[in-house]
């Protein structure tokens, strides 16, 4: 593949950017890669291990000459990091990022973009529970969705060039609106993870009851909440705080139905429960059929309509 961007800045050195420069630098699509970290230590291992092609020491120096520039940092550092850079973004640069709300990121990012600099937010779904500079790998968005959130007024060869950049980095690539967006994420992400660290403080807190069985012996479904529940605190706390209202939503509505699932294993309503498993059943089933399961090896094909 040919370089789609001369010069990539990428601002926080974690998982994401990590993952964005190797994915980049597998297909060539960038002439050079920069990054900026802030603490010292992040900047000395993305160094050591080569993450990518320079690390500087100030968010300054890594954007000037950048022809696209992702924000790469906690949701919650999105707007000083954008108003750090923002005088030294080259006019005619595309501003991105990566958080994983987008109406929060609009808000606090927009009011800092210079005038002729197209601000594209962005949006990948994918990541691991790991964090950090070392935790990048270059298949991470392979057959993922990529969600592009633009707003307002931005130059049409300014989106399709980076929708090249992630379809080149192996994702597809979809245009949302940032509330829709932020609906949708608070389903299919942001309660869940909630959910997630609930169920495994609930089982710490019978730890000390059952003295470590619930470790020993946890099965496989509690293994996967474990894994969620790992995910890196800083980035989960900002999302929550950035998504309030949506994820309340949705929590509301997730109460509700467990009050109901409650209820009906209290009375022995087993009809009422197996009609809900039945029903939820059917919505996995559906989406391996829609060809929609990201984990399946064909999903590339039914993505593009093949
Ligand atoms: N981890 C995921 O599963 C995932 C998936 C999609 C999107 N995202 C989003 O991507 C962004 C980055 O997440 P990640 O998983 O790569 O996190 P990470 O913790 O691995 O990396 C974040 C990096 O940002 C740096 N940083 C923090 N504050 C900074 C600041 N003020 N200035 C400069 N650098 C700063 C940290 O030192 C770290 O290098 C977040 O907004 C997150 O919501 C994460
Ligand atoms: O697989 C995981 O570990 C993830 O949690 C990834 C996941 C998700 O919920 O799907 C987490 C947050 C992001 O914003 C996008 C992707």
């Amino acid at each position: 593949m040919s370089v789609i961007y001369p010069r990539v800045a990428l601002i926080g050195l974690g998982l994401i950017a990590g993952s964005m420069s190797l994915a980049m630098r597998r297909r060539g699509l960038a002439g050079e890669v920069t990054g900026y970290a802030r603490s010292d230590a992040t900047r000395e291992t993305a160094r050591r291990i080569g993450l990518v092609d320079r690390v500087c020491d100030s968010a300054a120096e890594a954007v000037a000459d950048a022809d696209l520039v992702v924000l790469c940092v906690p949701v919650g550092a999105m707007g000083a990091v954008a108003e750090e850079i923002a005088p030294h973004l080259k006019p005619g640069c595309t501003l991105s990022d990566v958080g994983s709300v987008k109406r929060a990121v609009i808000d606090a990012v927009g009011p800092h973009v210079p005038e002729g600099v197209d601000f594209i937010p962005a949006h990948p779904l994918a990541g691991t529970e790991h964090s950090g500079p070392e935790s990048g790998f270059a298949t991470l968005f392979d057959n993922r969705w990529c969600l592009l959130v633009p707003e307002g007024d931005v130059r049409p060869e300014a989106l399709d060039r980076l929708r090249a950049l992630w379809e080149g980095m192996g994702a597809h690539v979809d245009e949302m609106e940032a509330d829709h967006h932020d609906l949708v994420l608070a389903v299919t992400s942001h309660a869940p993870h909630l959910i997630a660290y609930t169920m495994v403080g609930v089982a710490d807190d019978l730890r000390r009851v059952t003295d470590s069985e619930v470790i020993k012996y946890s099965a496989a479904g509690f293994r996967d909440f474990t894994r969620i529940a790992a995910s890196d605190p800083t980035m989960w706390r900002d999302v929550f705080l950035s998504n309030k209202d949506a994820t309340l939503e949705i929590l509301g509505r997730f109460t509700e139905e467990l009050f109901a699932l409650q209820r009906a294993i209290r009375t022995g309503d087993g009809e009422h429960l197996f009609d809900y498993f039945t029903r939820t059943r059917a919505i996995r089933r559906g989406i391996i059929e829609a060809g929609q399961d990201t984990d399946a090896p064909d999903f590339g094909r039914a993505a593009k309509g093949a």
